[in-house]
């Protein structure tokens, strides 16, 4: 510790204690936004609702319900709300006025010094005027109006405006959790990885899509093909060429070659007229030559790794000799739009010397990509297995289990893993692939695969992934993947006690998980085992809404309650500030608190209750006063 004099020491004390009577401050909860950057990015704005009820609170009885939308609009979208707008100055002064309002309401919850931090400099000295120089009998109107007036004249108004909309947006919401899947199925997962590298306090639980990512640029070719081959499957060619740079030339010049069009690889879930015809022959093509790539790397990898035991997932020697049928546990099933040209019958798992060169460049592309360098270097910095925050327990998938209810091992080189253990193994695992990127197919590259597909991931959460299945069989029931029984167990209370009880936390604590969507059409509640288990994929993605019925949970963690918000199907930017669109998320309540509660009994008030403790030990005091 430093020198410190006993007044600094004092007045230190003082201020840490003060921090730790206030309130706790709110957390949002995100799960599996699946590249819905514009929905995941209105849900951000207007912190699920929260601006909405703020701002009725403070302007009920005096703004009608048209005016407070509008001014929960130009908080949410200030740039298209008021860019090129010409605005009378007294049509600004109302509403320079109308957002400090909020400001000072929604910044009431932290200290100064917090809030000064999140200023802009160029407005610090102006702003903290106008926040902190108030008194409710508006003795100072004039004095701020004088302050208004001055930033109009200086035209500064619409610059002021903007500035206040998002520390409104900063302040409404102080930590962020993002509980995994940020990538696949929609088309710019890059620009939601954008945004979050900007939030300022947010912790990342790693979702099955987002490892597969980082997977391929730690070089798991097959985890590399896997993702070209869901890129292709929903056609997100700008995701790969203009976001990331990479130049998907080569393989489309041999898929060419190769192959033909394919009913089953044209591209999915595509708007009405977005991609043309030949587009999506073209897609179609490089598509069919990625999944045989794929299906040929990932034979080679269980033949690599028996301690993954899973023979039965190679499927390509089972092809019965003209390609028209295939024999899987004995039973013999025909087969529709094979591709299966380059598949040889001596040697089904070799690449061809051409799907070498493909995939080898492609690797080659991924790994030199800036920006995707940039994105996965957050990701793996910022993105855990599990999380514990404030006595909660965070994560995506699932803790697999046997049919009793025990913790399903995974054994790997003679190594038993369980529980958390496995969840910490497959971290390391995860962060040890990333280190040797420069090699390609390591063993830790192996396992990065295997936790997006494997029986005993804490990801996957299913016993089979059925890809080849799903490409190539009519028959449904071959298409089943089935659920882990933790899907079962989760319902139960004691049964998420237990699982607490493993990460060392106490009942009083909540378990929030991610990954599968919530039939909320068919009545699933996404509040499980009495409030102990909450769901939160409501499934932002435009794919599965047709099976949640909405667009998403989010839950909110305030110091008066836990609740979660469920979102209506967002449409578009565009079309949400159009017709300023504003269905608040249905609320549902998981628990309203008995008391308020103060950052004191948060993860930080331990802390800074530990830094308490240092100063007092450092000056020998105790209980605030000191030793004679
Ligand atoms: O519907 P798609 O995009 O083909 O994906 C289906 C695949 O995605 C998975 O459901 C995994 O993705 P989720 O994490 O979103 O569930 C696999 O089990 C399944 O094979
Ligand atoms: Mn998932």
């Amino acid at each position: 510790m430093r020198d410190m004099r006993e007044s600094e020491v004092l007045t230190e004390i003082i201020n840490l204690k003060s921090i730790q009577q206030l309130p706790k401050a709110t957390e949002h909860f995100i799960s599996d936004l699946h590249g819905e950057f514009e929905a995941f990015d209105h849900i951000l704005r207007n912190c699920s609702g929260i601006i909405r009820i703020k701002v009725a609170s403070i302007f009920n009885g005096e703004l009608t319900e048209d005016d407070q939308r509008k001014l929960c609009y130009t908080i949410y979208y200030p740039e298209e709300m008021l860019d090129g707008k010409a605005k009378k100055a007294d049509e600004w002064l109302i509403l320079l006025n109308q957002l400090v309002r909020v400001t000072r309401h929604v910044s009431s919850k932290y200290t100064r010094s917090k809030v000064r931090k999140a200023l802009p400099s160029e407005y610090a000295y102006v702003m903290e005027e106008l926040l902190y120089q108030y008194d409710e009998v508006d003795n100072k109107q004039d004095y701020f109006n004088a302050i208004y007036q001055t930033i109009i004249d200086l035209n500064l108004a619409y610059h002021f405006a903007v500035t206040l909309a998002y520390l409104i947006q900063r302040f409404v919401v102080d930590h962020l959790h993002v509980l995994g899947d940020i990538y696949d199925r929609g088309p710019q997962p890059d620009a939601i990885m954008d945004k979050l590298m900007e939030v300022p306090s947010i912790d990342i639980q790693l979702g099955n899509h987002d490892i597969i990512w980082i997977g391929a640029y730690s070089g798991s070719l097959a985890c590399l093909a896997v993702v070209l081959r869901i890129s292709l499957r929903y056609g997100h060619l700008s995701l790969l060429e203009d976001g990331y740079g990479i130049e998907l030339s080569r393989l489309e010049k041999y898929a060419e070659k190769y192959y033909e069009d394919n009913s089953a690889f044209r591209p999915r879930g595509l708007e009405k007229g977005k991609l043309s015809e030949a587009e999506q022959i073209r897609i179609a093509k490089m598509h069919q030559a990625i999944s045989i790539i794929q299906f040929k790397l990932e034979g080679q990898l269980i033949d690599r790794q028996p301690d993954f035991d899973m023979q039965n997932r190679k499927l390509l020697h089972c092809l019965s000799e003209d390609r028209q049928s295939i024999v899987i546990e004995g039973q013999s099933y025909p087969l529709h739009n094979g591709c299966f040209q380059l598949v040889d019958p001596e040697a089904p798992y070799e690449l061809t010397l051409g799907e070498e060169l493909v995939i080898m460049d492609l690797l080659n592309q991924f790994q030199r990509s800036e920006r995707l360098g940039e994105h996965m270097d957050f990701l793996v910095r910022e993105g855990e297995l599990y999380s514990v925050y404030n006595g909660n327990l965070l994560y995506h998938g699932c803790i697999p289990c046997n049919d009793d209810g025990t913790f399903k091992q995974f054994t790997f080189e003679g190594q038993n893993y369980e529980g958390r253990s496995l969840m910490t193994f497959y971290h390391t695992a995860l962060l040890n692939a990333y280190d040797f990127r420069r090699e390609h197919d390591t063993k830790w590259d192996d396992l990065v695969w295997y936790l997006w597909c494997g029986e005993v991931s804490t990801l996957f959460g299913k016993d089979n992934m059925r890809t080849f299945e799903r490409y190539f069989i009519k028959d449904k029931a071959l298409h089943k993947e089935v659920q882990n029984i933790y899907y079962q167990l989760r319902k139960d209370e004691d049964f998420c006690r237990s699982i607490l009880q493993a990460f060392e936390l106490d009942e009083s604590g909540y378990i929030i998980n991610g990954h599968t969507p919530v039939k909320a059409m068919e009545g699933e509640n996404p509040i499980k085992a009495n409030g102990k288990m909450l769901v939160i994929d409501g499934g932002l993605s435009k794919a599965y809404q047709k099976v949640t019925g909405i667009a998403g949970y989010t839950l909110v963690d305030n110091s008066h309650e836990v609740y979660l918000a469920a979102h209506h199907p967002f449409t578009s930017k565009a079309d949400a500030i159009k017709h300023m669109r504003e269905i608040l998320p249905e609320q549902k309540m998981v628990h309203i608190r008995d008391h308020r509660v103060k950052v004191a009994e948060t993860d930080i008030g331990h802390s800074l209750e530990e830094q308490i403790q240092a100063l007092e030990n450092y000056f020998g005091m105790r209980d605030g006063t000191i030793d004679e």
